[in-house]
């Protein structure tokens, strides 16, 4: 599988923004098809950047992917304020971010609903990106690996067979939005850890499930996070706003 370089824009940008943000961002990606990127804007802009890719993609060689940042696992019905997997894959909506810590922890999301979300997307054909991560305080008390366990193992109960279509962030609470990432070593030992899961869990994995790294990854710590064997790629908050920052965070993977 190639590196994946995914930005989760979180609650930020308008419409406006996004067409912005593609209009500089896309040339400066174009025929760079070595490494996947996706981009994860606000619901309200998936629709346009849509297009926008669409676009792109007739005049050249993008990989480029949509994102959703959430979605719920119905597909339809009297569930006010939430979006189907069937509306995502109308826009041709390629990842779905599930599990994020900020919806775990400022909106409550169990394990149980978790896993019927990635459940969902891949029976929609949208491949998820199961977030885990432990707490300063869960770390602090030796149990991050524990914690990773059983978010792994809840979120992906039922979907043991299907786990090729499926990417996993590891995303420890006290690197997101911080400045203080995980160092190359901390977040080796939980890649290691959640790849002899993967293994385990999905026989003839071999590799198909990415783990994508995320807390705080920027354009100068990126390079020496990607050498490690197990880092697949990252989930980038903050750095991916502006579109230069973003670009140096792809040509660091690259380089490797
Ligand atoms: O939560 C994140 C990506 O999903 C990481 O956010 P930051 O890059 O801002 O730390």
């Amino acid at each position: 599988m190639s590196y994946l370089v995914a930005a989760n824009w979180k609650m930020n940008k308008t419409v406006g923004e996004t067409l912005e943000y593609l209009d500089l961002f896309l040339p400066s990606v174009k025929d760079l098809t070595k490494i996947e990127i996706m981009i994860a804007p606000p619901f309200t802009a998936l629709s346009s950047a849509s297009v926008r890719l669409d676009a792109a993609r007739k005049e050249g060689e993008y990989n480029v992917k949509l994102g959703a940042q959430n979605m719920y696992y119905e597909e339809k019905g009297a569930f006010t304020g939430e979006v189907s997997p069937l509306m995502l894959s109308e826009l041709e909506v390629d990842y779905v971010i599930i599990g994020h810590s900020e919806r775990r922890h400022k909106f409550g999301e169990k394990d149980s609903l978790i896993n019927k979300k990635v459940i969902s997307a891949v029976e929609h054909g949208i491949r998820p990106i199961l977030c885990v991560g432990e707490t300063l305080e869960e770390r602090e008390q030796g149990k991050t690996l524990s914690v990773v366990e059983r978010q792994i193992r809840n979120g992906l109960a039922g979907v043991e067979r299907d786990m090729i279509y499926i990417d996993i962030a590891y995303e420890p609470v006290w690197a997101i939005g911080t400045g203080v990432n995980a160092t190359p070593e901390q977040a080796q030992e939980v890649h290691r850890f959640i790849r002899s899961l993967i293994n385990e869990i999905s026989k003839g994995n071999d590799g198909k499930t990415r783990i994508l790294y995320g807390g705080s990854v920027n354009e100068k710590n990126a390079r020496e996070l990607i050498k490690e064997k197990n880092i697949d790629g990252f989930l980038v908050g903050t750095a991916s706003l502006d579109p230069e920052r973003f670009y140096k965070i792809i040509t660091e993977v690259m380089e490797v």
